[in-house]
């Protein structure tokens, strides 16, 4: 049975994998919301418009007005992508953070609310839970949220705000929670695009603190076809961990990408750690491999050739999104 889906930040990485997915896979109308700010990409969404299944609105998801315009019909699912993501520009300024990922979650909530959405998925970060000590084990679900930066205070905020709604009023609502994604059309301003940028042009690659921070990275193909599955069969009210089974320090992501790319370790510049950077995301991925029987099932030397021959042939467009957000 097709679906009404609507999809909000629908132009940025994950959520244009996530319609690329859909438009590959399934039969379902696609109604894509996006405010096309610095992340949010039109080169990433260009092709889409050629499918009758699709329609694309330039919404703000924060300002209700403008969120009305869609709700010309009602939808089966919200699948709720849209976010500020990018943790050194909240430790500069916060305030798009607050907006977009805690009002703009709100304002959503409201229209699930109002009875106009039948279920709505919102979709997290392990970085709610903090920062894990090298030797402890894995984030679990039911672990209490511990954000550390101001990113992943508003995801945590929002989160909680998600909940309330499901524990007060009853509504459908679930929440999945990611480890760092990588693959095609991520941002050049996030870790492996950009080392992968600055090594085709030979420029140094820097790396915060003494490179030993840990990170599980989980290929964006997984993830979407993870976030798929709770769409169709997750349960009201949960909360599903999806991680890569793939930590690695960053020295090591950054050794593995230079020696595949043929490029010497001299790129490689320290620099002043991160404020309040955490040293380690771990999460335990059981349940929905369990209740919903889904694996990651790109290895991560596999994904990581991938990921750099997209970008390899697509230097253009990382250009492209550089410029968009002034950092070239
Ligand atoms: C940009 C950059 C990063 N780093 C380090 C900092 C982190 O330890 C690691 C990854 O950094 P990045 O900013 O790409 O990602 P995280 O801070 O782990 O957060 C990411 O993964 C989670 C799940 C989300 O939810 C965030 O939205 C997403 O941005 O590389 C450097 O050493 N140098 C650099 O230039």
């Amino acid at each position: 049975m097709s679906l009404d889906l609507l999809i909000t930040g629908g132009a940025g990485f994950i959520g244009s994998n996530f319609i690329r997915y859909l438009l590959k896979h399934t039969t379902n109308r696609i109604t894509n919301i996006d405010a096309l700010t610095y992340a949010g990409n039109p080169d990433n969404i260009k092709n889409f418009t050629t499918s009758e299944n699709y329609r694309f609105f330039k919404i703000d998801i924060s300002q209700t007005e403008e969120l009305n315009q869609v709700f010309d019909r009602s939808y089966d699912v919200i699948i709720h992508f849209a976010a500020e993501s990018h943790v050194d520009r909240s430790i500069k300024n916060a305030k798009a953070f607050i907006e977009t990922n805690i009002n703009g979650t709100h304002a959503l909530l409201g229209k699930v609310l109002e009875g106009k959405v039948r279920k709505m998925v919102q979709i997290s970060t392990d970085e709610v839970y903090g920062s894990l000590k090298k030797m402890d084990a894995a984030f679990t679900e039911y672990h209490c949220l511990s954000p550390n930066n101001p990113y992943s205070a508003s995801k945590a905020g929002a989160d909680l705000l998600v909940r309330s709604f499901f524990q007060t009023y009853k509504l459908p609502i679930i929440i999945t929670r990611c480890s760092n994604n990588y693959g095609p059309y991520q941002h050049p301003e996030k870790f492996i695009p950009k080392i992968i940028y600055h090594a085709l042009t030979n420029k140094k690659i820097p790396l915060y603190g003494d490179g030993l921070n840990i990170r599980d990275w989980l290929h964006v193909e997984d993830h979407c076809r993870a976030i798929y599955m709770v769409v169709k069969h997750g349960q009201a009210g949960e909360v599903y961990n999806i991680g890569g089974n793939n930590e690695m320090t960053n020295i090591d992501v950054i050794r593995t990408i230079l020696h595949d790319l043929g490029k010497g370790e001299n790129l490689i510049s320290y620099v002043p750690d991160r404020k309040g950077h955490d040293r380690r995301y771990a999460i335990d991925s059981t349940k929905i491999k369990k209740e919903l029987g889904w694996q990651p099932a790109t290895s991560f030397s596999e994904g990581m050739k991938q990921t750099i021959d997209w970008y390899i042939k697509n230097e253009k467009w990382i250009e492209s999104a550089l410029r968009r957000s002034d950092l070239l």
